[in-house]
């Protein structure tokens, strides 16, 4: 059937649906939701819903085989990796409509588990009255596949319906001030690290605010020492978020002289300047639609920062030599390893770039506050490490990985990497010892600790780092370990540990 003519053909029975959308919020969903199976002849149809932050991604309700099939409120939220599907569509704010699924490569362990494989599925976003995206249509066939013309009045009748379901809810708190029983689900689903190693609880925070920030533009300032992986971070944000199939465009502010920065940046006219033969686009129209990462901000000189505070305000460039702006959309993440808040005190930072700059702040922290993730972080590098050089898997000895863990770490991860390659160079066998491993800052015999002192170092790192994570408290501390109270006192008071004892 052409399209005009089904999606005609589907009018009626949408308006009809309108018309019929009544009831409390769950009947409300399981009408859509049976509208929407019988229009499109799809045996399951799901509602997803975004949390009130718009981040965390739940199943609010199913309609599974003309009647509501129960949705499991007890278990936690899938993470990002089993609903990649969903986010696909989510971040590209566009339907998908999957053909021959049940050949396909594509997880879908958010469809339920039926005797026969699922062929085929259309997932619609779906809009609040502001035309931000609210949630998610999904229908499911066993048999033959979507007709695309019904993603247009599916996706309408479901933004309508979710308009009335929000009504019904704003006009029920009013009633009855806050209901959880009918409120959007607000917890934070868990999303994984983002391809980033580590899982202590400093980057737990720092996964928990790059969650927050994926499916909204807001401008982002990355801080944090030198090499704690502040670009890819930046890269994360982009490549998980509703821009990854646009540009992802870095500039460090520090590697040029002003002039050329901006007509990197901004681009200029045939004429602007001696040796402009020929107009050239900036970085800003190539990352037009996507991202512009500004590593090391703090070096822009006061002259660019007003000028990249227009484009923050205005949303428009001119190319040096033009005397015309045009509009880019581009999201700015910015990276420093200066407190810019001391460089806007001694007058080297511009206050309302920072201000403008720094509504969203991530802070990245030094590696000697990621306890265990060093341990994980040199295992990640080694393993590529070996593959980069093409040798077989090099194996840790477990002094060497102590003699790691009793280690500091005035440094960062960049020297980490370094020092696990360096290691592996000097490594003859697939064993790595402590001599191969120079960590920066210690004599060349340091790593000759005896058994005893390497064992009390992890002991003592294990118990900082269950401090930590239990915010000083020492019963709560002492169950995670698996030890009588007392046995924890006294460990601490023998290696020298305090409730606050920094890493
Ligand atoms: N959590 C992490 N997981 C895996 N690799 C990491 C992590 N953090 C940093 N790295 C690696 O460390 C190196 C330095 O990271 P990156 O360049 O992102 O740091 P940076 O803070 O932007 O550095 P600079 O301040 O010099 O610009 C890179 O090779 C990166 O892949």
């Amino acid at each position: 059937m052409p399209d005009s003519t089904h999606q005609l053909s589907c009018a009626a029975p949408v308006l009809a649906c309108l018309a019929a959308l009544a009831g409390e919020p769950q009947q409300l969903q399981h009408q859509l939701l049976a509208f929407a199976s019988n229009l499109s002849q799809c045996p399951l149809a799901q509602l997803y819903l975004l949390d009130k932050t718009h981040t965390g991604l739940h199943l609010s309700s199913q309609w599974f085989d003309g009647a509501p099939l129960q949705v499991d409120t007890g278990v936690e939220p899938t993470n990002w990796f089993d609903q990649q599907l969903l986010q696909y569509c989510l971040s590209q704010n566009r339907s998908l409509n999957l053909r021959a699924l049940d050949n396909s490569l594509y997880a879908t362990p958010f469809l339920p588990e039926t005797a026969h494989p699922w062929r085929s599925l259309l997932c619609l976003p779906l809009h609040d009255a502001n035309q931000q995206l609210a949630g998610l249509l999904l229908l499911a066939r066993h048999q033959g596949d979507i007709a695309d013309a019904l993603s247009e009045p599916l996706s309408h009748l479901g933004s309508i319906g979710l308009g009335r379901l929000s009504l019904l809810q704003q006009q029920r708190d009013l009633q009855h001030g806050h209901d959880d029983s009918i409120a959007l689900p607000s917890t934070q689903a868990e999303y994984g690290s983002f391809g980033l190693i580590g899982q202590s609880p400093a980057m737990q925070q720092v996964y928990r605010l790059i969650s927050k920030v994926l499916h909204n533009p807001v401008t982002v300032l990355i801080g944090g020492e030198t090499g704690t992986g502040k670009e890819l971070v930046a890269r994360a944000i982009h490549d998980y978020g509703f821009r990854r199939s646009q540009a992802f465009i870095a500039q460090n502010c520090s590697a040029l002289p002003e002039q050329l920065l901006e007509s990197e940046l901004f681009g200029y006219r045939k004429g602007a300047f001696t040796g402009a033969m020929q107009d050239r686009a900036g970085l800003f129209d190539a990352a037009d639609g996507g991202t512009l990462f500004l590593d090391e901000i703090g070096d822009m000189p006061l002259a660019l920062q007003a000028k990249l505070l227009r484009v923050l305000q205005e949303g428009e460039i001119r190319p040096l030599g033009s005397t015309r702006s045009h509009r880019v959309d581009v999201r700015i993440i910015a990276a420093t390893h200066q407190r810019l808040h001391e460089q806007v005190q001694r007058g080297l930072f511009r206050e309302d770039l920072y201000y403008r700059l720094g509504h969203f702040p991530i802070e990245l922290p030094p590696l000697r506050e990621r306890g265990s993730d060093i341990r994980q972080l040199a295992l990640h590098f080694a393993s590529d490490t070996c593959t980069f050089l093409q040798r077989s898997p090099c194996h840790w000895s477990d002094s060497a990985l102590a003699y790691l863990a009793s280690h500091r770490f005035p440094g960062n991860v960049r020297e980490l990497k370094g020092l696990i390659a360096r290691a592996l160079l000097l490594c003859d066998g697939n064993l790595l010892l402590p001599e191969h491993l120079q960590l920066p800052g210690t004599p060349e015999h340091a790593h000759r600790l005896g058994l005893r002192e390497q064992l009390e170092v992890v002991e003592r790192n294990l118990l900082i780092e269950g401090l930590q994570l239990h915010g000083g408290n020492q019963t709560l501390t002492a169950q995670a370990l698996g030890l009588p109270r007392r046995t924890l006192l006294y460990r601490m008071q023998r290696l020298g540990v305090t409730a606050d004892t920094p890493k």
